[in-house]
């Protein structure tokens, strides 16, 4: 109990809390304290099955930080700690409730037994089983009827150390209350009211309605309209006025020391009846709503005390608790308790988380704030240090309180912290706690010297439907259905009055304190009278509360006036440790205390009505409602979010679309690339074959030229040099020809006829006449060059045949592609078309020469043949005989030789021998005729051959 540091929690503070929660430090220390000792049983308590309650007992294992050692109790070692054990000996009487060690943090857990008739908390209810209402304002008559706790304040000292003393039983005879001394009372068996709420009940709310004298209760919660089922045909759980909006306790101190015998007989404290008696000077009856005695712990003044209004501001109501008395009476205690004995502060927040859970149509926001009134000044507990000159804390920006229509009187600006787990806001009001003024008095070692406010808004709506669709849609549709509803729970704990303390700046805190008290007590004084006032003078407007008079009256104001629901716990101490003077000085704190409880009791009228549910983002309210806004926030970053990834799909799909697109045109270029490398390709075949094909014209020109070059020359000197030398000799070897398939034989590859050289003088003439002297040989010669010259011509047109079928089949193939990609051909093509054609032609035509070239052949043979004979029939007879019938046999040869061809018109005429040297001629003529065809076939294959190559290029 003496660490001095908060272990640093291993996650993250923003994490929901998972494991058990840290008990609320409490900022004060006192050692003066005694332990309470464990109730003892009596002769009273065997007779009246009164609860034996053990304190909640935490493991410090249980415990996620050891309790502050500055903490005001945190040495204290006046928690009452009882065992069954201790009680009853390790036995629990039946009936008895045990309250289980437990750990603040687990405590919300969700309630099991909601709706169970669990028994109720005596100070919850004034039903009684069977209907019964009691009133609690008993006769001392009756009172002495009734068995009552009050007996076990006498009980032995020895089972008591160092803790409450015994009281004096009241006497029959004392005086009756204070505010309710004639009451009436009802004997009645009470021995259930003792029966604390059990353990289970943490998380409901097992209370019935509580009555007090001045409240009316406007909206009936739940667990009033379930009580009321539960006693129908008995009489109302509640009374018909509805009463019990306000709730005043009043729990007594242990006393430390040693109570002398008088102080007990002139106290008496029954917690059942809700009854503290003094026979004293000024002595009398005060009845509450609840007494807590010194054995009550903190969790049984929860129950009793706070627990409902803590349910009620969760349904939408506003609620202020606040603890009231002497200085080092227990407020703090109450209010904060211990890590073992939490106070009402940490099992509100308990209580709230699990409401939270209970209800899971609704949806929270928490928000939390902590203020003191210290001097008449108003400080943020939670604004932390601020920053001044030099290190030093700077101060803080004044705090003011202001008023609106919805909110009431309220701070500003004040630091609000959204809490989202009871850990988290433990942490923050232990935070708060810190930073609260304390300083040693008189009475408290460790005495609050101001006035602390921890405020819990508690923003509510129905849960929306899960979003469907739209989410752009109306906004209104988010936060739909209902509004949120605002309420807010006040938990102050104010400092204590106190006698003039020798210190001056205790003088002056003290002078505030007290001045502020006093103000408070003048108010609810008033109320008092200003409700008299105001029965009597309904309208008047003639009411004077000094709220304005202090900030504590100021801030308390809306609760003060009705719009909250209200309990106040007020803390006395009967005893002073066996000083009389000190007893003396308490007894009239504790008297003005009552005196203020009862007024209190009395005056303070609640006409708390249910938050209205805000609606829509306008307003003051809704404009208060973090939970709207946060909605419509969530609303609106979750569209953002939408259009965002819709644009990014968007962005995505175009991407894509572009990418397709590149690589479509990619594809496409290397198709076309492709395509364009075939054409290239087949127009380089298709030029090296027309290159080839104009080298062999070109070749076969030059042939045709020469032939004609040396026609002119060979054939006249041939037939002239014939005719003279030779006379009658028909040569018919044209020269020209022979020449000519010299020639061509020699530019023809692979072609190896032996060459014969011309001779520029035209000695070759010696060489053809020479083979047989008569000319036959010439002929031969002719023949044989022509032959050559067929199978030249043979070859050349397989050659041109096999490069026609190349051309052919890649000009299919780039024909079929031109038509899958494009409809229509190109005028490329068409020339293709066009030039395939003309070889068709020109291989025709070559083909028809060569016919022709072998009925050349054919005429040149038989007129050899003829010459033959001629020259037979010649050595027997005249050489003019034997030319004339040669030349009849010519004759008659010759007409088969018919010559065609284009450029020829006389090519279809009987090829006859002219008069006079007709053989000569004939030759001569059939070798210009040829060499015409020739000419002109080769010409014209020339031009249609070279067209494309011209176009070509
Ligand atoms: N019911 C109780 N049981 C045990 N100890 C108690 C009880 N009430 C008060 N004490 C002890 O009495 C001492 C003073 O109590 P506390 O500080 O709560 O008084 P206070 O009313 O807040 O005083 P002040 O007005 O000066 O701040 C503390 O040490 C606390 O532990």
């Amino acid at each position: 109990m003496s660490g001095t540091t908060l272990p640093r929690p291993s996650r993250s503070s923003i994490a929901p809390p998972t494991g058990p929660l840290p008990s609320l430090p409490v900022a004060k220390t006192r050692h003066s304290n005694m332990g309470i000792a464990p109730r003892s049983s009596s002769p009273s308590t065997s007779l009246l099955p009164s609860p034996v309650v053990a304190t909640r007992t935490l493991s410090s294992s249980a415990l996620p930080y050891r309790y502050r050692p500055g903490s005001k109790h945190a040495n204290s070692p006046s928690v009452l700690t009882l065992t069954p054990d201790d009680a009853h000996g390790g036995a629990l009487p039946p009936g008895r409730t045990l309250r289980k060690t437990v750990s603040i943090g687990a405590f919300p857990q969700p309630p099991r037994h909601i709706g169970k008739s669990s028994p109720s908390s005596p100070l919850s209810s004034s039903s009684m089983p069977g209907g019964d209402v009691v009133d609690r304002r008993l006769s001392s008559v009756s009172k002495a009827s009734v068995p009552s706790r009050t007996n076990s304040l006498k009980k032995p000292r020895t089972s008591n150390v160092g803790g409450a003393r015994g009281l004096l039983p009241r006497s029959p005879l004392s005086p009756p209350s204070f505010l309710n001394g004639s009451a009436d009372s009802v004997a009645v068996d009470t021995s259930h009211l003792s029966l604390p709420s059990p353990p289970q009940s943490r998380n409901s709310s097992p209370q019935g309605s509580y009555a007090t004298s001045a409240t009316t209760f406007e909206d009936v919660g739940e667990d009033d309209a379930r009580a009321r089922t539960e006693n129908k045909g008995g009489s109302s759980p509640l009374p018909k006025d509805g009463k019990g909006n306000v709730l005043v306790s009043v729990r007594v101190r242990p006393d430390v020391g040693v109570m002398d015998s008088k102080q007990e007989m002139e106290w008496a404290v029954d917690n059942k009846h809700a009854l503290i008696s003094y026979k004293g000077r000024e002595g009398g009856d005060y009845t509450y709503d609840n007494v807590f005695d010194t054995q009550d712990n903190n969790a049984r003044v929860y129950d009793a005390a706070a627990k409902r209004l803590v349910r009620r501001v969760m349904e939408g109501y506003h609620g202020t608790v606040f603890a009231y008395g002497m200085t080092g009476t227990g407020k703090t205690f109450s209010m904060q308790g211990t890590a073992t004995n939490p106070g009402v502060i940490p099992l509100a927040i308990t209580d709230i988380f699990s409401y939270i859970r209970e209800t899971p149509h609704r949806e929270f926001l928490l928000r939390v704030s902590y203020l003191e009134i210290y001097n008449e000044k108003i400080n943020d507990l939670l604004a932390g240090p601020i920053a001044g000159l030099n290190g030093q804390p700077g101060p803080q920006e004044e705090i003011k309180l202001r008023e609106d229509s919805k909110r009431g009187v309220y701070a500003t600006p004040l630091k609000e912290e959204i809490v989202q787990s009871p850990t988290q806001l433990l942490r923050v009001i232990a935070r708060g706690d810190n930073a609260r003024r304390v300083a040693g008095t008189q009475f408290n070692a460790r005495s609050s010297r101001s006035h602390a406010v921890v405020q819990i808004v508690v923003e509510s709506r129905e849960r929306a439907p899960a979003p469907t669709g739209n989410l752009a849609g109306n906004k209104r549709s988010a936060i739909v259905p209902g509004g949120v509803r605002v309420s807010t729970l006040s938990l102050i704990d104010l400092a204590g009055s106190e006698k003039a303390a020798d210190n001056k700046e205790r003088r002056t805190e003290g002078s505030h304190i007290n001045k502020s008290l006093l103000t408070l007590g003048t108010v609810i004084g008033r109320l008092s009278s200003d409700k008299e006032k105001a029965e009597k003078d309904k309208g008047s407007k003639d009411k004077h509360l000094p709220y304005r008079d202090s900030k504590l009256t100021r801030l308390l104001q809306p609760a003060l006036s009705g719009n909250s629901l209200v309990s106040i716990l007020c803390t006395i101490q009967i005893g002073a440790s066996g000083s009389s003077a000190l007893a003396n000085s308490h007894t009239g704190e504790t008297i003005n205390t009552l005196k203020f409880a009862s007024r209190a009791k009395n005056n303070i009228v609640s006409h708390a009505k249910k938050a209205e549910e805000s609606m829509g983002a306008g307003g003051d309210a809704a404009g208060r409602a973090l939970l709207d806004r946060y909605r419509l926030e969530i609303q609106d970053l979750k569209k953002q979010l939408e259009e965002s990834k819709g644009k990014e799909t968007r962005e995505e799909e175009e991407e894509d679309e572009l990418k397709r697109d590149l690589e479509e045109e990619k594809t496409r270029e290397i198709a076309d690339k492709q395509r364009h490398e075939e054409q290239m390709l087949e127009m380089q075949l298709a030029r090296t074959a027309l290159k080839e094909r104009i080298e062999h014209l070109n070749r076969l020109i030059l042939s045709s030229k020469s032939l004609g070059v040396n026609n002119g020359r060979s054939f006249s000197s041939m037939s002239f040099q014939r005719g003279s030398v030779l006379g009658n000799h028909i040569d018919m070897r044209p020269s020209s020809l022979r020449s000519s398939t010299s020639h061509a034989t020699l530019e023809v590859p692979g072609q190896h006829n032996s060459p014969t050289p011309v001779q520029a003088d035209g000695s070759e003439e010696d060489d053809s006449v020479g083979e047989n002297g008569d000319g036959s040989a010439s002929q031969g010669v002719q023949i044989q060059s022509l032959q050559a010259d067929l199978a030249d011509k043979n070859r050349y047109i397989a050659t041109l045949e096999k490069r026609l079928l190349h051309a052919r089949r890649s000009s299919h193939s780039r024909i079929s592609m031109t038509l899958s990609h494009k409809l229509g051909g190109t005028s490329e093509d068409g020339g293709l078309i066009a030039a395939i054609a003309e070889r068709d032609s020109e291989i025709s035509n070559l083909r028809a020469q060569l016919e022709d070239k072998e009925r050349m052949i054919a005429a040149l043979t038989s007129a050899r043949k003829k010459s033959e004979t001629a020259q037979d029939v010649g050595s027997d007879g005249s050489p003019s005989s034997h030319r004339t019938s040669s030349y009849n046999r010519s004759e008659t040869s010759s007409v088969s030789l018919v010559v065609r061809g284009p450029g020829s018109p006389t090519s279809s005429k009987p090829f006859l021998p002219p008069a006079g040297n007709v053989a000569g001629k004939n030759i001569e003529e059939m070798t210009r005729m040829l060499d015409e065809m020739i000419g002109t076939r080769v010409d014209k294959a020339r031009r249609t051959s070279l067209m494309p190559v011209s176009e070509g290029r």
